[in-house]
């Protein structure tokens, strides 16, 4: 049984350690030890509110599902003490520097970095544009104005313009945007829209290659204690967790 230490017991992280299906959340650790302690007692899980002590812990994958700050902070250390990690908050690779030093620190303690699917379908196969040409790429990402924390009474654009651009202004609802970017290393124009009429996470990704053209359209239900993030996002982890050791590897 793969055994997992849990960073960031929000949303998605009851979610995951509520669903233990082919794993064991064996460690959970939250900046706010409330949410640690309360996902300890749903569990058993052993609940730290020291990080150093955490990554000494005894388990193998930590699976991130806290922030883009968390991921800055302690990605590095959980590397460096001999975890796989998965990293839910994608967005903190946008930056060319932080994410090479994590691959590099990784390949040195031949460890290994997931990027779950998140919230959309299909990232595995935009990594043929790591093979093949691929002209343009467009998320058109569509949520309500609460998730964006916004105040606004019509469909509005929130933001015009590059995924590395759009991710530090809104870091808790665009990660899919750079997680697009990741696997078909390509650059990505988003669109975000705040649409009053809108209760759910809808995206829409417009890809032109070598292969053909892509429209794919997900409208995703958002999760029961973060309308910000859609349950598919923890989904994705789920399904990553369980087939991470299987010997047979389906997609791209
Ligand atoms: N890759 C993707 O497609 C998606 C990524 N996400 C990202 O996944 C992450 C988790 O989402 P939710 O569970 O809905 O968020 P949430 O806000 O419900 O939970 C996050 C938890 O992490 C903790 N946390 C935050 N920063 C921390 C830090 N520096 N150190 C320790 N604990 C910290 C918080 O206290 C909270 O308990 C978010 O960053 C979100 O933006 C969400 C949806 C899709
Ligand atoms: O959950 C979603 O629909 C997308 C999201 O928040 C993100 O990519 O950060």
């Amino acid at each position: 049984m793969v055994r997992i230490g849990l960073l960031g017991c929000g949303n998605v992280g009851k979610i995951i350690a509520t669903h233990q299906e082919g794993f064991q959340v064996v460690g959970v650790f939250d900046q706010l030890h409330e949410h640690a302690a309360s996902l300890s007692e749903l569990t058993g899980a052993k609940p730290y509110s020291d990080f150093n002590e955490f990554i000494t812990a005894d388990f193998d994958i930590c699976v991130e599902a806290a922030s883009i700050v968390a991921v800055r902070a302690y990605a590095l250390k959980i590397i460096e003490h001999g975890k796989d990690l998965v990293i839910l908050s994608v967005g903190a690779l946008a930056d060319d520097a932080f994410r090479e030093d994590l691959i590099s620190v990784a390949k040195e303690n031949r460890k290994r970095i997931h990027i779950p699917s998140g919230a959309i379908m299909g990232l595995d196969n935009l990594k043929i544009g790591q093979i093949s040409h691929i002209e343009s790429i467009l998320l058109r990402t569509t949520k309500s104005p609460e998730s964006l924390k916004m105040n606004v009474s019509t469909r509005t654009l929130a933001f015009k313009g590059k995924a590395k651009d759009c991710i530090k202004l809104f870091p808790k609802n665009i990660n899919v945007s750079v997680a697009i970017a990741l696997a078909s290393t390509h650059e990505v124009q988003v669109e975000l829209w705040a649409d009053p009429d809108v209760d759910k996470n809808i995206h829409e990704i417009f890809v032109k290659g070598e292969f053909g053209e892509l429209y794919s359209k997900i409208t995703n239900l958002p999760s029961p204690d973060n309308p910000a993030t859609s349950y598919l996002a923890a989904l994705s982890v789920l399904s990553l967790l369980k087939n991470i050791n299987s010997p047979l590897v389906i997609g791209a």
